[in-house]
């Protein structure tokens, strides 16, 4: 899905989101886990503030497992509930329900000290584009998927995705804007593919892109490109892929567009092995 976040767009998608609160229990909040905090939305604690959260990493897949590990570890320590999952294969999805209840034991306890019915765990997906929300939502709703328009308070018909007995989720999930303000954060989101190619300057994302590997897994970009060894500066490092790639156009030159359009489509696909875009340590130093 593609979305223009106008000021407009975002005080919509703000106030939709806020609706879908006063429906349920508990807010599954999805990250890219190569990206946890680019891919988060910049106004999420204070938007989702009413209601227990789990942070979910998803495309855990796709992400350096020890730096993965890091980031579970870095919001234990800020009492933020995290989990990694991969909503493709459905990786980690059953931790999902267990945490739900144990952070809501207390509410349904008191719910049911009161005698109201026992009733399923209502939760809501919340994420930026493309960070999995459908794969998630799908996944976990085989094919339960109810429509249930007789809540109380609900005016629109919603269809509720039954997750075993013990949770539902409204099928549609909260859409909203990353920090794409953060020139970085755009790069991080470009390079993951987040965002389209077409918003950003390819050759501009493929140079952070060839930095960040050169910095974080030098040996990465050496196998995969067969490189000799690995040039200091950054266009050496262009030429010497876009060569090694036959990325050449007619008198000789480099094709900086078509290698960069392959070495974006390479670490998309993972061919450089699973990478993480950012550690916890570049948020705890700042
Ligand atoms: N490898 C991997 N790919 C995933 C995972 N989850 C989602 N994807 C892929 O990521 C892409 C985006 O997934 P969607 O489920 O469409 O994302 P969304 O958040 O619903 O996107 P919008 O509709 O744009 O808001 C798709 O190509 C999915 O197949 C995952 O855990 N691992």
């Amino acid at each position: 899905m593609t979305i223009q976040w106008f000021p407009g767009h975002m005080a919509k998608a703000r106030r939709q989101v806020t609706e879908k609160l006063k429906l349920i229990d508990i807010v599954f909040e999805l990250v890219d886990a190569r990206i946890p905090m680019s891919s988060r939305n910049p106004m999420i604690d204070e938007i989702v503030s009413s209601k227990p959260r789990i942070v979910l990493l998803n495309k855990a897949d796709k992400a350096d497992d020890a730096i993965t590990k890091q980031w579970l570890e870095f919001f234990k320590e800020k009492g933020i509930h995290a989990l990694a999952i991969d909503a493709q294969t459905g990786t980690g999805l059953k931790q999902i329900t267990a945490l739900s209840k144990v952070l809501l034991k207390e509410k349904f306890d008191k719910m049911a000290a009161k005698g109201i019915k026992p009733r399923a765990i209502r939760a809501l997906i919340i994420g930026i584009p493309n960070v999995g929300k459908s794969t998630l939502i799908n996944r976990l709703a085989k094919k339960n998927i109810t429509k249930t328009a007789d809540r109380p308070g609900v005016t629109t018909a919603q269809q509720w995705v039954k997750v075993g007995q013990e949770l539902e989720l409204l099928d549609t999930p909260g859409i909203l804007w990353p920090k794409f303000e953060d020139q970085l954060v755009g790069f991080k989101l470009a390079t993951t593919g987040a965002i389209k190619d077409a918003i950003l300057n390819l050759q501009e994302v493929t140079v952070f892109a060839l930095n960040f590997l050169k910095e974080h897994y030098p040996n990465r970009l050496i196998g995969r490109f067969h490189l000799d060894e690995l040039p200091d500066e950054i266009v050496p490092l262009f030429d010497e892929i876009g060569k090694k790639r036959g990325c050449i156009m007619p008198g000789g030159y480099i094709d900086y567009d078509k290698t960069s359009e392959l070495v974006l489509r390479e670490i998309r696909a993972d061919k450089l092995g699973r990478l993480s875009f950012e550690t916890p340590k570049q948020f705890t130093e700042q």
